[in-house]
This record gives structure tokens, C-alpha cells and sequence, in this order.
């Protein structure tokens, strides 16, 4: 997994983000943020700021009324299935709260497959789920369970595989532990600093958590600093 080390000056960008969900009242005016492949950025701010909209605008998940994201300098022409499937799957995310985030009918071993099956790669299915599982800490008996029948710390776990299971570039941690206690944190940041190391993926790590943030992100950066002139490049 070593395809993705030392892209010099590569980079998810989303440069002059407008966005939100009212055309009148945009929560996120004019935001520029350029995540290095390779590093953690951490992002922070107040609650309600806009955090989460920018983090689903450079996941491709929401598409904003005005800026662009670029993946590796390719400008995405639209978001979700507006998205080129290579662009998409260059991205993992990974939300706060697991059970709004799965399919309830399906099994572990599902959830983590479906953006496989839904990019036509079903046939690396079955190894990719056991790798990610044993990287995640999920056992062959927790692997065949639906989602009702699991700890939200099992399923998060699940979660984070299913967002790894591409082999994606980037990988958008929206408050990815703080529904979680201190061991299952530790083990989810050690799963994604593993995987960095392996792959020199970037990491985008939205939390309210300033020590957690201390401890993982290269560098940290506040939603209100990333608008206008200030913009959000490092240095
Ligand atoms: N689907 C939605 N429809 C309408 N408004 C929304 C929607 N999602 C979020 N908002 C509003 O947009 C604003 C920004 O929300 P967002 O979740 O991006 O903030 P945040 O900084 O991530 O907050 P928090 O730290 O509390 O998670 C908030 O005022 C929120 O109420």
C-alpha cells in the first residue's frame, strides 16, 4: 500500500468554498482549505460554524454554490454522483455518529464492502473486508452481525474500515471519536496513523477535541481563519 508516498505537492483542495443550505444565509462563505497528501490538518470552531458542511464540501458529499475542490489538482465537476468514481473513491469519510451512517440491514462485513460493490470492485470484497477487519479490531463473529447488535464503538470501527476500504487518498474524520471512549480513540487514531504511514494518505480531522488534536494534526486551523485573503494555505 504504498502507491500514494511522496505525491509532491499533492493536495486536497477546496479553494473559495461558498456553501450551506440556503442560497441567502450560507454557512460557509469563501473558505479555502488545502490538505497536503500526507498530513493531518485539524480543524476546529465553534459549534454550528460550519465545520461539518466544509468537511462534506471536500468530501464531494455536498455541493457548495460557489468555489471548487480539487483532488491532486483534477477539479471536481460536481459532488456525488457528479463526482467521477475515481475522484469519489479518492476520498473516505468518516462521520461522528455510526448508526446514522449505515445501512441498519446490513451486516459488518457489507457495510465495510459497499463502496467496492458500489464501484464495481465486489470481486476484492471478501479479502479487503478480512484485512480491514483485523486492522480495525473486528472479529469473523462481530463481521456477520447487523448493526442493531453491536457497540457504536464496533460500529465506528466498521465505519472506518468501510471509509479505507478504496485505498483512499484522503480520508475526512468528521468527529470521528467523540461518541467514543479513550481505549476505541486511541485505537481508530492508531488505525489512521497506521494507514497514513503505509500510504501517505491526508488527513482532514475535524473535532472539538483540542488535545486529541494536539496529539494527532500536524497543524491546526480554525474555519474563520480559512476565509477571504487569509485562506487556508500551510506555512
Ligand atoms: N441539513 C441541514 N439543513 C439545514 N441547516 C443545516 C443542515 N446541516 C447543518 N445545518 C446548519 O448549518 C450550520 C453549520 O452546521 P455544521 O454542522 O456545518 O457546523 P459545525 O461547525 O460542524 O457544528 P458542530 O461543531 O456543532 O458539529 C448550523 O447552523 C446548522 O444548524
Amino acid at each position: 500500500m504504498t502507491e500514494y508516498r511522496g505525491r509532491d505537492g499533492a493536495s486536497l483542495t477546496a479553494r473559495g468554498i461558498t456553501a450551506g443550505y440556503d442560497p441567502r444565509r450560507p454557512v460557509v462563505r469563501d473558505a479555502t482549505l488545502v490538505l497536503p497528501a500526507g498530513s493531518v490538518l485539524g480543524l476546529v470552531g465553534p459549534s454550528g460554524c460550519g465545520k461539518s458542511t466544509l468537511a462534506r464540501v471536500a468530501a464531494l458529499l455536498h455541493a457548495p454554490y460557489a468555489g471548487t475542490v480539487l483532488v491532486d489538482g483534477t477539479p471536481a465537476p460536481g459532488a456525488r454522483y457528479r463526482a467521477p468514481r475515481e475522484l469519489r473513491t479518492a476520498v473516505g469519510v468518516v462521520f461522528q455518529s455510526p448508526r446514522a451512517a449505515v445501512d441498519p440491514r446490513l451486516r459488518l462485513r457489507d457495510v465495510i464492502a459497499e463502496p467496492l460493490r458500489a464501484t464495481g470492485r465486489g470481486g476484492e470484497a471478501a479479502d479487503r473486508v478480512a484485512e480491514l477487519a483485523e486492522l480495525v479490531g473486528l472479529t469473523g463473529e462481530l463481521l456477520e452481525r447487523r448493526p442493531h447488535a453491536v457497540s457504536d464503538g464496533q460500529l465506528q470501527r466498521a465505519c472506518l474500515a468501510r471509509a479505507l476500504v478504496a485505498r483512499p487518498r484522503y480520508l475526512v474524520c468528521d468527529e470521528m471519536t467523540s461518541m467514543l471512549d479513550a481505549s476505541t480513540t486511541a485505537a481508530l487514531v492508531g488505525v489512521v496513523r497506521d494507514y497514513q504511514a503505509a500510504t501517505g494518505c491526508g488527513v482532514l480531522a475535524v473535532s472539538h477535541d483540542a488535545e486529541l488534536l494536539g496529539r494527532w494534526a500536524d497543524r491546526t486551523v480554525e474555519l474563520a481563519e480559512l476565509s477571504g485573503a487569509a485562506g487556508g494555505a500551510p506555512g
